[in-house]
């Protein structure tokens, strides 16, 4: 685990203080302060171009913002170098993208043992954590199998399998359902949220989709770079159990 200097003041899990980031003369965060507890479900909306991905690529640490400040655990993610942030991604962050971003020519309990591996377990190890993974989700009979030989739900469940893996504290998740019919997204919205709640991980998702961010304890609606608003949402639907 990496340790990052603590600030002396009572933090959140995750913050991001008047952030701003520019591409060129496109002005993707314009001063964005939120706040992610420990164990909360964050879903971030708002139009095409308003600068979710660019928010939750800062909040991860995959971006680091032109001015303001990210904390992760009390301490400001810019104390990291580049080698410190990667390691931290890998070892205290789950990702689980639109498409999966499953690699293709490994079986599904190799792409979950992957995270774990990058981070230096031994892969006997890795391989036996993502069979195990596998089998609490319900994907035990998926182990051996490649992407290409799954449904969309089945590839999305399988990334969500190698987001958690790893035992993250947030998993970040940008239109995890958006290219699944209703009923897969469905699945893999419930699959998602439950084992979140059940490892205690915060999660943070970006969507287009107000049936998705329902999944969510809370909504920041992003407009131009700005939190338009944030509020709490009252009827979480995560009630879905683990097989
Ligand atoms: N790497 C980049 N290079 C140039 N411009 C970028 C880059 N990333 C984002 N932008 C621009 O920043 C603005 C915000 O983009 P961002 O992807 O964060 O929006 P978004 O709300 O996630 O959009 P969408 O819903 O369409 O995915 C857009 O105008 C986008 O074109």
């Amino acid at each position: 685990m990496i340790s990052i200097p603590t600030s002396p003041h009572s933090s959140p899990l995750l913050a991001t203080h008047d952030i701003t980031k520019s591409f060129g003369a496109v002005r993707a965060l314009a001063g964005i302060s939120v706040r992610v507890e420990q164990g909360e479900s964050v879903a971030i909306m708002g139009p095409s171009g308003s600068g979710k991905s660019t928010l939750l690529h800062c909040l991860s640490g995959v971006l680091v913002p032109d001015d303001g400040v990210v904390d992760f655990d009390g301490g400001p993610l810019s104390a990291l170098n580049d080698r410190q942030r990667s390691h931290l991604r890998l070892s205290e962050f789950g990702f689980v993208f639109q498409d999966g971003q499953l690699l293709p020519e490994l079986p599904a309990r190799e792409n979950v043992a992957l995270p774990l591996m990058l981070t230096g377990t031994s892969r006997r190890l890795a391989l036996a954590a993502a069979d195990d993974m596998l089998g609490r989700i319900g994907l035990g009979e998926l182990r051996g199998r490649r992407p290409g030989d799954m449904s969309g739900g089945q590839a999305q469940r399988v990334a969500i399998a190698r987001a958690m893996v790893g035992h993250p504290r947030v998993v970040f998740a940008d239109e995890p359902s958006g290219a699944l019919d209703q009923a897969s997204g469905h699945e893999v919205m419930q699959l998602l949220t439950t084992t979140c709640r059940i490892a205690g991980a915060a999660l943070v998702v970006v969507t287009h989709d107000i049936n998705v961010a329902r999944w969510c304890s809370r909504l920041i609606e992003i407009r131009d770079g700005i939190v338009h608003a944030d509020r709490r949402l009252s009827a979480a639907t995560t009630s879905g159990e683990l097989r």
